[in-house]
């Protein structure tokens, strides 16, 4: 007989558990996580997982399990690929991630309400922000202090030595300290809020899904690798697993992430009409799936560290300078990123990571990543057979946009400056890779720039949330546009990239519209109360 469940959710990721949790506290709705990856039970996750120390994944790490990345590589300009981590296992990107927990602008909002969403105005979304958050910071209006999500700064006594030589040298190029990045709008230098203990990341599996794990209406089921969706015309009935598995469903959740996720909508016959057609398979929608991608693309800044500045047992990531270019104004466009530990053997053969091509003659490097968090080139994902084991071909198009080419290069100068300001210049061996000369040659650094973007591994929009007349997938609340029953929530439906790292604004997306079905929910039950 086939199993039937009120919510099947679609991928166990960063906003996966968040959306597993909060929809199973109706205890009258039973609910499934499938997750393609590992599914880690409490007290199992391999201490390579949670130590925050490092990005456990190929590029970053000395060691890694490379069954928790999809080995995605993605398309650049010049034909070279791109080296692309992306997590598979319970908790998704944020069991695997640097943890940087930053919240965009308060621009990044109206934005938002301008795509057609009014009900995603920072006034709307911060209460989310701060239900998910339990912040050091202090200030009851702007952090949540008792949520299920543990965000820490690295005191003095704890931030590497590299790390703190970067706060000084940005100051001393005119940088402002701030402690408190996540302050509205916070422009300077200082450590970066993060989603950790100690020394011990975690993840919204640890979070959120763990403790509603004994719920006897929440099942979680790990390696379950999801084919596609099963439609009666235009109303979800099911979901159908690479292995022929069939599964019934009231209600389909996709939260499979912005990359992964177009994918699986696209196989199910939703998406671009062209492309479902020319797979062969039959259109259920017509929506433009796979499009508006957006994703922080880096220009990293090398050297290796001199004898004795650097050893194995410091953090990778603590520090960053929060800025926005005169190429976009009060956007907080630009972010300089502080890495004390890059692997740059293991980025994977034949495509450029975050530390250049995978390369034996260079082992750990240390350098800033100048990361253009306001994009405006907008790249796609198209799968390109109907077999699940292949992955989409991702074109994030970098540097299409003429004002992403002059914001990258303004910041990227802003972050030579702090690279060759002391203290840090003192402590790091000769730049590899760059010079002054190219620095101050607007050609020559633009060629240097279209050489070096490497990914920032923080995707966004593929489903974008607007109204169906203005080019959107989902609704408001994450609703697929012509269909019943489905919704995305995850990383897809961002409209445009925040300017921060990605995964805070996520996990409130996940938050904010699992309130909503919660109150859909109840309203339901109301209503059927009322009748009686
Ligand atoms: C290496 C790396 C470092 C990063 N560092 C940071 C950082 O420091 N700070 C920050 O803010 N952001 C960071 N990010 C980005 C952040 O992790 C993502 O924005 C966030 O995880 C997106 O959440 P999501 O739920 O949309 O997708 P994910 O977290 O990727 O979750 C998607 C889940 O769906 C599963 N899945 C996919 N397809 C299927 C299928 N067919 N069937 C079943 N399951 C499926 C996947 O295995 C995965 O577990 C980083 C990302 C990476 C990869």
């Amino acid at each position: 007989m086939t199993e039937k469940f009120d919510y099947v959710i679609v991928g166990g990721g960063a906003a996966g558990c968040i959306v597993a949790a909060r929809l199973s506290e109706n205890t009258d709705s039973s609910i499934l996580v499938l997750e393609a990856g590992t599914d880690y039970a409490p007290g199992t996750t391999p201490e390579g997982v949670l130590d925050a120390k490092y990005v456990p994944m190929r590029g970053h790490a000395p060691t890694f399990n490379a069954g928790h990345d999809w080995g995605l590589i993605a398309h650049s300009r010049g034909g070279a690929g791109i080296s692309v981590p992306q997590a598979r296992l319970i908790g998704g990107g944020g069991a695997i991630n640097g943890g940087i927990a930053l919240r965009g602008a308060l621009a990044d909002y109206k934005e938002w309400v301008a795509f057609g969403n009014p009900r995603w105005s920072w006034d709307e979304v911060l209460p989310f922000f701060k239900k998910i958050e339990n912040d050091a910071a202090p200030g009851e209006d702007i952090h949540g202090h008792d949520g299920p999500i543990p965000i820490n700064r690295a005191t003095d006594e704890e931030l590497a030595p590299l790390q703190a030589a970067f706060i000084e040298s940005a100051q001393a190029t005119g940088a402002p300290y701030v402690w408190d990045l996540n302050a509205p709008n916070a422009h300077g230098v200082g450590p970066v809020p993060q989603t950790r203990i100690g020394g011990r990341r975690v993840s919204t599996a640890e979070s959120h899904l763990d403790p509603a794990r004994n719920r006897p209406n929440l099942t979680v089921r790990g390696n379950s690798l999801v084919n596609r969706l099963l439609f009666d015309g235009t109303r979800i009935v099911g979901v159908e697993l690479a292995d022929g598995t069939v599964i019934d469903a009231g209600e389909v959740i996709v939260a499979a992430g912005a990359i992964l996720t177009p994918a699986i909508l696209q196989r199910s016959g939703v998406g671009p009409a062209e492309l479902i057609n020319s797979l062969g398979t039959d259109l259920v929608v017509d929506l433009p799936v796979g499009d508006n991608l957006g994703d922080h693309f880096s220009i990293p800044l090398m050297a290796v560290p001199k004898p004795g500045v650097w050893d194995e047992n410091q953090f990778s990531l603590q520090t960053a300078y929060r800025m926005s270019t005169k190429a976009q104004p009060d956007s907080l466009d630009g972010q300089l990123t502080m890495f004390t530990y890059l692997n740059a053997r293991t980025t994977g053969e034949g495509s450029r990571g975050i530390a250049g091509e995978g390369t034996d003659d260079i082992e750990n490097v240390a350098g800033i990543g100048c990361v253009l968090n306001k994009p405006r080139s907008l790249g796609t994902v198209r799968i390109s057979t109907m077999d699940p084991a292949v992955l989409p071909d991702v074109d994030p198009n970098y540097l299409d946009a003429q004002v992403d080419r002059e914001a990258i290069r303004e910041l990227v100068r802003v972050g030579w400056n702090v690279f060759t300001a002391k203290p840090l210049a003192d402590m790091l061996e000769a730049p590899l890779g760059m010079d002054a000369a190219t620095i101050n040659d607007d050609s020559a650094l633009d060629a240097a720039i279209e050489e070096k973007a490497a990914s920032g591994y923080h995707f966004t929009g593929t489903c974008l949330m607007a109204p169906a007349e203005r080019g959107g997938v989902v609704d408001q609340e994450g609703r697929v546009h012509g269909i019943d029953g489905l919704r995305v929530i995850d990383a897809s439906v961002i409209p445009t990239t925040p300017a921060a790292n990605s995964m805070l604004t996520t996990y409130m997306v996940a938050e904010r519209i699992s309130t909503m079905i919660l109150d859909e929910m109840n309203s339901r039950a109301g209503a059927g109360m009322a009748a009686r």
